[in-house]
Order: C-alpha cells, then structure tokens, then sequence
C-alpha cells in the first residue's frame, strides 16, 4: 500500500490521476465486479473528465498513461519509440501476425504485406465484395415484412464471407456451421478483451485457473484446428505452384484481374519469407480484424440511417444518381463519386470507432508533460473520446451530423481528431479495403430497402468489448422499395 502510493506521488501534477483511486487496487473499483455496460459508462466518465493532455488510469500497480488530446496522441503515434504493443495484445494469442506482434516482427511484416492492401488488389476485389453482399440480400429478402432483425448478424456473416474469399478463396458457405464459426470468433475476441480490464488475471499463472480460461483455450483449440487445416491446404497448392503472385490481366476477359488473395501474397511474399506460425496468425489476423469491424461500422450507419429518414433518403438518391442501374458496373473510382455517402460513413465511424481504445508502449524513456515516463510503460489513447471532443467537433459533437465531413468544414481539422482507423505507421492497414466493401454493402443494401428503427441516439449505450458494442443489438425493420 505504502509503495501503491509512492508510486502515484512520483510523477508531476502535470500528469493527472483518475478518480477515484484507491491505494494497492488504484482504479480498480471503477471495473471490478461491474459488468460490460457499466465498465464502458465508467472509463467514458474518466476520459470527458480529464483535465491533463495526459493522466493515469491504474489497473492494480499497472498504469496507463490515457490522452484525450489530440496533439499529444500525434506525439505518441508517430513516435517511432511507441509502436510496441503492450503486453495486454498477448491474451489474444496472435502474437506471430500484424496486429499483436511485438515492434521487432511487425516492422519487416508489415513492410512485406503492405502491397498486399494496393489499390490493384483492391479492385479485383471488388466482384467477391458484391456477391457476398448480394448473398446477404437474399438471406434479407427472406425475412417477413415489418419483423425486427438486428442487422448485424446478416452483414458479419457478409463480411467474414468477404474475409475468407479474399484471404484464402474458402467460400463460408460451403462450411456447414457458418454461425457457429462466427460466434467462435467473437468469443475468443470477447475473452481477450475481457482479460483486459481484469487486472486480476493478467498473470497468466492465475488466469489458468479461472472459467474464462478454460472457455477462452476451447474456442481456441476449434479455431487453431480450422487454421491448421486452412494452412495444409495452402501450403499444398503452394508446393504444387498454384499459389502465385501474378497481376496481370486476363486475356479472354477485358479489365479482369484475378483476385490476389492474401494466402498468395504471403506464400509468395519476395520481401519477407513467412513462417507456418506467422501465416496461421495472420490469416486469423486478417479474417478477425476484418470481419466484425466492418460489420459494426455498417451496422451503426444503417442504424443512424434508420433514425433519421431524411439522411438516408439523401444517400439513396445519391445512389441511384451514380449507380441507376440494377447490375451496377462498380470500381474503387466510381465508389469515390459516391461522396455524400461517404460523409455519412465517416459520421458514422466518428461517432461510433469500432477501437474505443488504443494501446502502445514506448521501448525507450520518454518525456511527456514535463514526467519522465520508463520505458515498458503503456500509452492509451481514447478514440471515442477525441471523437466527441466539443472544441473539436462543436458543442453537438454528439449529435449525428454528415456535414461535418463536408470539404469545407474538414478543411484545417486536425489530422489526429480523426482516428477509427488509428493513426501513424501502426494504423489500419485495412483501412482502403474497408472502405471499399462498406461503401458496396451500403449501396445495394439502400438500393433495395428502406431501413427504420424504434431506437433513439440518445437511448443508445455501449459495452466494453473487442469492438464497440451496441447494447441490445443494432434492431432495424427493412421495407423493400418498389
Ligand atoms: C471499418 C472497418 C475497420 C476499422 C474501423 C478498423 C480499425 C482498426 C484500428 C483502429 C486498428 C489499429 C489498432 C491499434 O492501433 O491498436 C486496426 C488495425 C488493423 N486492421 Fe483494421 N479496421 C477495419 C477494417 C479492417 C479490415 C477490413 C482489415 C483487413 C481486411 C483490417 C486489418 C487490420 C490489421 C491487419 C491491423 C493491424 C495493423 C498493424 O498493426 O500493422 N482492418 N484496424
């Protein structure tokens, strides 16, 4: 106790403390036996009290030295000594692929699987984005009218389609338990976080003996007995030169592009060789990133659309202006025309950052706010709360508003109050990807129904999770138009 409040005295004012705080279990009350809900409305209510550009949140003895600020998140994301992810990323076990590996793994990755997110690539990505959403429509056609659905559920099954195609050719509907596979995934994602503000388990030696280890080591047998599998598939085509790297255009189908898989990439990667371990980990990397990110981001802007008839009118007309046709001809370029609708998407990801959080560790001393801080100590940075900053984004910075992200008024705003898809060299590397395909989802899911909803923004609260979770589910009626 005595040293827990040594510990809180050594550091300048400068560097706040969050409240309350209680010697040996520091803001432990905040999280201890409240649930999901109650855990979110807690870290929020520290955050848009902050005062400092930088304060301290103690899990137990371990800090988080947490900023609101947008400048000081500029200083800590494009600080090379800062890229290193702190110990937490290792409870989801992906430590061998981009997201959770340590600085010295990731920095050769990600230069080698950079190009592998190209605009190229992209495009010929772009027929696999439409069936799978064309599947989804038929799932949707089937629900009778005027039935509340959360639709979620329809686009994560969409986008873990579009994740498995486009990173392994493994069409989800060839497997008889598609659900699930997508509950699996969701779990072992949930646990992970779970184990974050459990400060009481982050000893792997006590987490061992508790339900959420043993729950969390079954979902993750199910899906390493998947990965493995997936692996010795490609691995074989790859042996037998099937696996290649080849972009050029097909000779019998003008403008076609065979889709660059990211198995190909990686297999044949000429920058960096890929070990078996690395693959497994970044397939589920790409597919778990990819999949229920998307999914949420969409879900949040149908909902948003829902409440407000007027904006989505203006977007489906925008729509039916660029793409009138029942079989559009869609590009990355005539995506772009879509411009209002992208306005919305980016209100969407503002108000709603699928990472509420993001987490980093400096490898050498630094100096912040006049604190000398060690190296091995962990930065957070509040997305969700740089996202609704009033100075930033006015005094109805909760409000849904698109023409905020008209080119006027972006003109001049600071490149880090903005951070959905994070920010410096660590950033999304999904982002292009995910734009593309969320843009495709929304254009014939507008095209096809009208959506409504019975909730208001206001009654909308949130759950600590993996990703931003929508308490309740995202519950929509859809209406087919004529
Ligand atoms: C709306 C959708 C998405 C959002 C909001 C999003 C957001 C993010 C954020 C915030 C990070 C950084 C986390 C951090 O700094 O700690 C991240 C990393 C990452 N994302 Fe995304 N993402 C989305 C879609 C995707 C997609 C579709 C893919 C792949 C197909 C993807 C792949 C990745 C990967 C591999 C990383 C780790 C990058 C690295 O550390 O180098 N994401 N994403």
């Amino acid at each position: 106790a005595i040293w827990s409040i040594v510990q809180k005295n050594s550091y300048p004012k400068t560097v706040g403390v969050a409240e309350p705080w209680y010697p040996l279990i520091g803001n432990g009350l905040l999280f201890l036996g409240q649930n999901d809900l109650k855990k979110f409305q807690n870290l929020e209510k520290i955050f848009s009290a902050a005062q400092e550009d930088l304060f301290r949140l103690y899990l137990g003895p371990k800090i988080i030295f947490f900023t609101t600020d947008v400048n000081m998140a500029q200083k800590i994301m494009t600080n090379p000594i800062c890229m290193e992810r702190p110990y937490m990323y290792d409870f989801f076990k992906l430590n061998e692929g981009l997201f959770a590996a340590k600085f010295h793994h990731w920095k050769g990755q990600r230069k080698a699987l950079n190009p592998a997110f190209n605009m190229k690539i992209l495009e010929s990505f772009v027929p696999i984005f439409c069936n799978a959403t064309k599947n989804m429509l038929q799932r949707l056609d089937a629900i009778p009218a005027r039935e509340t659905i959360n639709i979620m559920e329809y686009l994560s099954r969409c986008t873990l389609e579009m994740t498995c195609a486009t990173t392994f050719e493994f069409d989800v509907n060839d497997f008889p338990k598609v659900d699930e596979l997508l509950d699996y995934m969701e779990r072992f994602f949930y646990y992970g976080a779970k184990r974050m503000l459990k400060f009481q388990y982050h000893q792997d030696f006590i987490y061992r003996w508790t339900q959420d280890y043993r729950e969390q080591t079954s979902v993750r047998k199910f899906l390493d007995a998947y990965g493995v599998q997936l692996y010795n598939n490609a691995h074989e085509r790859y042996t037998k030169g099937l696996l290649t790297n080849d972009q050029t255009e097909d000779d019998n189908n003008e403008g076609f592009r065979k889709p660059q898989l990211f198995v190909n990439q990686i297999f044949t990667n000429t920058l960096r060789k890929f070990d078996r371990e690395e693959i497994i980990h970044n397939i589920f990397t790409i597919v778990g990133a990819g999949t229920d990110t998307s999914a949420t981001e969409v879900s949040y802007t149908l909902l948003q659309l829902a409440m407000y008839p007027g904006y989505q009118q203006k977007v489906y007309e925008e729509i039916m202006d660029i793409f009138p046709e029942t079989e559009p001809h869609i590009t990355p370029e005539s995506l772009k025309r879509l411009q209002y609708t992208e306005m919305v998407l980016n209100e969407c990801l503002r108000l709603y950052p699928v990472a509420p959080n993001l987490l980093r560790e400096n490898t050498e001393d630094i100096t912040l706010c006049g604190a000398r801080i060690p190296k091995g100590s962990m930065f957070g940075i509040s997305t969700y709360s740089i996202h609704r900053r009033k100075d930033i984004w006015g005094p109805d910075a909760d409000r849904f508003d698109p023409e905020r992200f008209s080119p006027k008024r972006s003109a001049g705003r600071h490149p880090f109050a903005f951070l959905t898809f994070s920010g410096g060299s660590r950033n999304c590397v999904g982002a292009r990807y995910a734009m593309i395909s969320m843009k495709i989802m929304l254009l014939y899911l507008l095209k096809r129904y009208r959506f409504k909803t019975k909730i208001r923004e206001e009654d909308m609260r949130f759950r600590f999770e993996a990703v931003l979770r929508l308490d309740g589910g995202h519950l929509v009626q859809i209406e087919k138009r004529q």
